[in-house]
């Protein structure tokens, strides 16, 4: 087929190059020139994994590629994916919908044959109802709308897009069900994802409620760690213990600062303002305790690092800050954790000094207020406190780390604000370990 994606970011940068794994032939329109250029050259704009190799298979023989020409677009393709922004409003009332009715509303005209506009940006309830009015007030006859929203996370985008535990596919019409088999036929012809057909309304929750339901599991396990650091147990072994339980499950269990990132913090914002509106009381009174357990991660962590420097302040403290990232995988530091304890510490007259494997040209474009180091090493020089704020396997899984880190940094005492480092792997290179939620770990005197 035929198709284009609109928008060209985190999702659909990774969704356009995996449609021209699927066998499509594929444009992606993006309005930010910069990262159009650099698509165009055959490079991700950030990092992610896999991205980069479907570019360069596919740029080159011109199965993929990418304009700002919206014109072209419209000419082009018989189906075209919505992959705009939904960013939150500024007084966090809702999304802010200017992106996703702005490019619909520059499509709809352009418009001059029957084909098929499949929105997967993630929308809150009476979305769809709104842009069907904008194309059938701007477009001819025959454009059929599906909403499609998309589960994919990102370190995972390609994979995820390629190989999904379902596909959600709100339709009105049966031509619109359609189209929607046809891209997705490749997938669908394994035989091992279901397809979702529903109506439009129900595609639109469905996908607030996996985001929800994502963020309460995480808030669970992360009042779960409040309750053992004040009962002196191990959240990491109650997590281990509660999801063998194949009801619960270990997936979303690893507590730690909390989630954030460019979706579940404002999709759970915008879905829980929506039910106000709406008056689902009670799922709004669920949702907003989610949300404060969320908030609460940040002033623990900060209060675990007062503790490990011995509760005499943090002011002149030098530490040595892993991780920029909102999680591991991806260079995103939208509503990064990490970058707001460190955001914290220095508040607290700290001397963070950050450093992220892959997240350095990001943070330091976004957040140029902090002080980064190009390398580990450099990082850790000095350090008085160690603190692992995301949760990289350069960070919590080499095990040579410990002993080298040793070396370099003025007191073995390490912070692990994500709970993935094997306490015992640097109690025998002679550091204190702290993780919220574990009991304190120390070398034998
Ligand atoms: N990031 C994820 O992992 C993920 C996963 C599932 C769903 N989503 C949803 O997908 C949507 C996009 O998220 P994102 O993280 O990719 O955002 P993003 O900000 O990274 O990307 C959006 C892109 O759209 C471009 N754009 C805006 N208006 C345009 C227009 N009229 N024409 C062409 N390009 C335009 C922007 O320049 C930007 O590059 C959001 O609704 C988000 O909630 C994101
Ligand atoms: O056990 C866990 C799992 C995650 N996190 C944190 O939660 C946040 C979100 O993680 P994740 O869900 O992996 O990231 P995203 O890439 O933002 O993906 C989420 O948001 C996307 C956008 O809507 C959805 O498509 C995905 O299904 C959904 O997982 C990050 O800060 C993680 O560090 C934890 O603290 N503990």
């Amino acid at each position: 087929m035929r198709i284009s994606v609109i928008g060209c970011g985190h999702l659909g940068a990774p969704h356009a190059a995996a449609m021209a794994e699927l066998g499509h032939e594929v444009i992606g329109v993006e309005l930010n020139p910069a990262t159009c250029r650099v698509l165009q050259s055959g490079r991700g704009p950030f990092f992610e994994k896999g991205l980069d190799d479907l570019l360069q298979k596919y740029v080159p023989t011109g199965r993929l590629r990418f304009t700002g020409d919206l014109m072209e677009a419209a000419e082009f393709a018989d189906l075209h994916f919505i992959a705009v922004g939904t960013p939150l409003r500024e007084d966090g009332r809702g999304y802010d919908m200017e992106q996703v009715f702005g490019a619909v509303s520059a499509l709809a005209p352009l418009l001059t044959r029957p084909c098929t506009i499949v929105g997967k940006s993630t929308v809150t309830v009476g979305t769809v109802a709104r842009v069907q009015e904008i194309i059938a007030d701007r477009a001819v006859d025959g454009v059929d709308l599906v909403w499609n929203p998309e589960f994919l996370r990102e370190g995972h985008a390609v994979e995820d897009t390629l190989h999904p535990d379902r596909i959600v596919a709100g339709v009105s019409s049966a031509e619109a069900q359609k189209a929607i088999e046809a891209v997705y036929a490749p997938i669908l012809g394994r035989g091992d994802v279901e397809l979702i057909v529903t109506e439009p309304a129900t595609a639109e929750v469905i996908k607030s409620a996996a985001n929800s339901f994502l963020a309460t599991k995480i808030s669970f396990i992360n009042a779960m760690a409040e309750v053992c650091a004040l009962a002196g147990a191990d959240v990491k072994t109650v997590a281990h213990a509660i999801g063998v339980d194949h009801r619960i499950g270990h997936a979303g269990m690893r507590p730690g600062i909390g989630y954030g990132g460019g979706c579940l913090p404002k999709d759970l914002r915008a879905f829980t303002h929506r039910l106000d509106e709406i008056g689902a009381t009670n799922a709004v009174a669920l949702l907003q305790a989610v949300e404060g357990v969320n908030r609460g991660r940040v002033d623990a962590a900060v209060e675990l690092v007062k503790e490990a420097v011995g509760g005499s302040g943090l002011a002149g403290v030098r530490i040595a800050f892993l991780g920029a990232a909102f999680k591991a995988g991806t260079s995103d530091v939208r509503n990064s954790p990490a970058l707001e304890l460190a955001r914290r510490l220095v508040q607290a007259g700290a001397r963070p000094v950050v450093h992220d494997p892959e997240a350095m040209e990001t943070a330091r474009r976004l957040h140029p207020e902090h002080t980064y180091a190009d390398t580990l090493a450099e990082a850790l020089d000095g350090a008085d406190v160690t603190v692992l704020a995301t949760e990289w396997p350069q960070f919590g899984e080499d095990t040579e780390l410990p002993a080298s880190a040793a070396r370099t940094v003025a007191a073995r005492r390490l912070v692990d604000v994500r709970t993935c480092v094997d306490p015992r792997d640097w109690v025998t290179a002679g550091w204190t370990v702290w993780q919220l939620g574990r009991p304190v770990r120390s070398p034998q005197p």
